[in-house]
């Protein structure tokens, strides 16, 4: 079988510095040339024409021009949040009928992703469990005694066992404890949280839900039937294109179930918003400030039934002005303060006011589960870092996607003005190039996500804001045009925008231009580059730890955490959650995880006690 590296390895000139490869005549390498002040000479810029030329011989699709008019025109137009989901009729027991034509939308679209064989390597990646009381990793779907029809739904979307971060949240969740986990991009935490969640709900939704009418039903009217959206579930994300994907992925886990899920996001209508949550909402998934625009229509929505609040993404929530959001989200309005509401938080880099958070809102018996180090990126991702002076970048990013085969590839720029021009450049240059930031219309957002996923637009050129979390079936390359700045995001962002390719247990590429204006990125990005086993180039090797030990900020446990903030009776109380703390590494031909040194230990024979259906 040959991997996307092979393919890499046979275009001339691909791993070697673009300044190499055929076409690169205006910017050069500081390891040829130690002086990367010295003027080069730029030779005459190539002429649109030539470029044309090229793209066309190296076999890239053509250019699809989206016509915005017509896009802000369209009266039909479908918003992702619209998208069909099963609508459940009433049906006696737990377990509705089939819906073909809905499964063939759902579950055989080409654009979902598909375990990569590199799934393997997660494997021999350690896991650190915090928790008072002991819990088993689940080795299988069975194992986890999850609700029948979510087992089915889980065969319908080809996943055959659960990821490392999914044997670990499933029991804990299952558990009834408060759950933080960190893993690394592409490694199935929203399934995590999700899976465990709905099968929990799924044999409990006649008694938990809100009535809500039959919206299948011919004569169903919405204006004399419609409800209060009142569910049972509350997950927040940072941007609109995630709220879309977990939303995408609870229509798949949810199919044939009673559980109706909804998205709301800033941009799109909130009347069509508002209609959907009418029809009765199970699971809300929705940025921030939509949901507290929402909340604060108490005849449209309330809180008070909430059994699970779920943080995605919780470091970049932080990040954004979103503090008094965040508060009336997990205390405002009419939210459920029971003992029976859940917080659980996910993201793949963790920092320090996350923890902070946690330990603000989460009850103190919370499990935390980290699979590999807090911030880490995984070795699928191949990482490469040419030196580029930022006039020569444009000419470089063309040659280097035409020193390779065509492949879907995310292009990063760090504002909305480079990502602007470098979608006009390339998209004139004969690239079929589509962008997004944040101040493109929503329904512009959507189409670029949406021609980008069916590879008529196969190069997306993006800010790093509006790509956090995006799951796109076979992202081959991520290129850091602009490296991320240390005052926006630093090396977090780098994880998260490389981490875009290589998802799954697949193979990708990610290519970053570096020069002297991202040094004080340049110690942490060796690291990292160290720690994936990756070539550091010879323009960053001076900074290279000379202690030899990679330390990494962020790889702090909740113990040295609170020995560093509270006072020293809380130390004792965290000396003795470290008791606890066990850590676990993948082993053997399973996928399964298993405490070192120590037999893995059989899953409970009967189901815990609050897995009822
Ligand atoms: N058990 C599984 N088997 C196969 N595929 C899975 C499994 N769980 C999730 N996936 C798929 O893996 C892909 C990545 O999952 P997901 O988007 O949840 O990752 P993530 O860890 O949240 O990443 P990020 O941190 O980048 O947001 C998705 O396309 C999802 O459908």
């Amino acid at each position: 079988m040959t991997s996307i590296m092979d393919e890499y390895d046979q275009v001339p000139g691909a791993l070697e510095d673009v300044s190499n490869a055929p076409n690169s005549d205006d910017y050069q390498d500081p390891r040829e040339e130690p002086e990367p002040e010295t003027v080069t000479e730029l030779k005459p810029p190539m002429g649109s024409e030539d470029r044309h030329e090229e793209v066309r011989k190296q076999g890239w699709t053509d250019r699809v021009a989206i016509k915005y008019d017509e896009v802000a025109r369209n009266e039909d137009y479908e918003w992702a949040g619209g998208a069909s989901r099963y609508e459940w009729a009433g049906e006696e027991g737990d377990v509705g009928p089939r819906n073909e034509e809905l499964e063939e939308q759902l579950f055989k679209n080409i654009n979902l992703s598909r375990v990569g064989h590199r799934i393997e390597e997660y494997k021999k990646i350690q896991v650190t469990f915090e928790s008072e009381e002991r819990i088993y990793p689940t080795a299988s779907w069975e194992g986890a005694k999850l609700h029948p029809v979510l087992i089915e739904n889980l065969e319908l979307c080809l996943y055959q066992h659960p990821t490392p971060i999914q044997c670990y949240v499933i029991p804990s969740v299952l558990s009834g404890k408060d759950v933080i986990g960190i893993a690394q991009t592409g490694s199935g935490k929203t399934g995590a949280f999700l899976i465990p969640i709905l099968s929990q709900l799924m044999g409990k939704a006649k008694k938990l839900a809100a009535p809500r009418p039959n919206v299948s039903d011919p004569s169903f009217d919405l204006k004399t039937q419609g409800v209060r959206a009142e569910p049972l579930v509350l997950i927040v994300c940072p941007t609109r294109e995630l709220a879309t994907q977990i939303f995408d992925e609870a229509r798949r886990l949810c199919y044939r179930s009673m559980l109706r899920p909804c998205v709301v996001y800033g941009g799109a209508p909130s009347r069509y918003q508002r209609d959907e949550l009418r029809k009765g909402c199970d699971i809300l998934i929705g940025t921030t400030g939509r949901v507290t625009d929402f909340m604060s229509q108490p005849n449209v929505l309330s809180l008070r039934r909430v059994r699970y609040t779920v943080i995605d993404e919780a470091d970049e929530m932080l990040q954004s002005d979103w503090e008094d959001e965040f508060k009336k989200i997990m205390s405002g309005g009419d939210v459920n303060e029971d003992e029976d509401h859940r917080y659980l938080m996910f993201s793949a880099t963790f920092n320090k006011e996350c923890r902070k958070l946690a330990r603000e809102y989460l009850s103190t018996d919370h499990i935390r589960i980290r699979v590999g180090r807090p911030g880490s990126s995984h070795l699928n991702v191949s990482q490469v870092v040419h030196f580029v002076e930022d006039r020569a970048k444009k000419r470089a990013v063309f040659d280097l996607l035409l020193s390779m085969v065509p492949i879907r590839t995310l292009i990063f720029a760090n504002n909305k003005t480079t990502v602007d021009y470098l979608d006009d450049y390339l998209y004139n240059s004969g690239l079929p190039t589509t962008s997004i930031h944040s101040d493109r219309t929503q329904r512009e957002r959507e189409d670029a996500i949406r021609s980008f996923k069916i590879a008529e637009c196969p190069i997306l050129i993006a800010t790093g804001v509006t790509a956090r979390g995006l799951d796109i079936a076979n992202v081959m390359h991520v290129i850091n045009y602009d490296l991320p700045t240390t005052t926006h995001g630093g090396i977090t962002e780098y994880v998260h925008r490389i981490g875009r390719t290589a998802r799954i247990g697949n193979e990708g590429i990610a290519t970053s231009f570096y020069n002297k204006r991202n040094e004080d990125l340049g110690p942490d990005l060796v690291k990292i580059l160290l720690e994936c086993k990756q070539t550091v180039p010879d323009f960053l090797e001076h900074f290279t730890p000379s202690e030899g030990k990679l330390s990494f900020d962020d790889d702090v446990t909740e113990e040295e955490d609170n020995n560093e903030t509270e006072d020293a009776s809380q130390q004792e109380e965290g000396a003795d959650n470290a008791a606890a703390t066990e850590d676990a590494t993948y082993v053997g031909d399973s996928l399964w995880a298993a405490p070192e040194g120590d037999p893995i230990p059989p899953p409970p024979e009967e189901a815990p006690e609050d897995t009822e259906w």
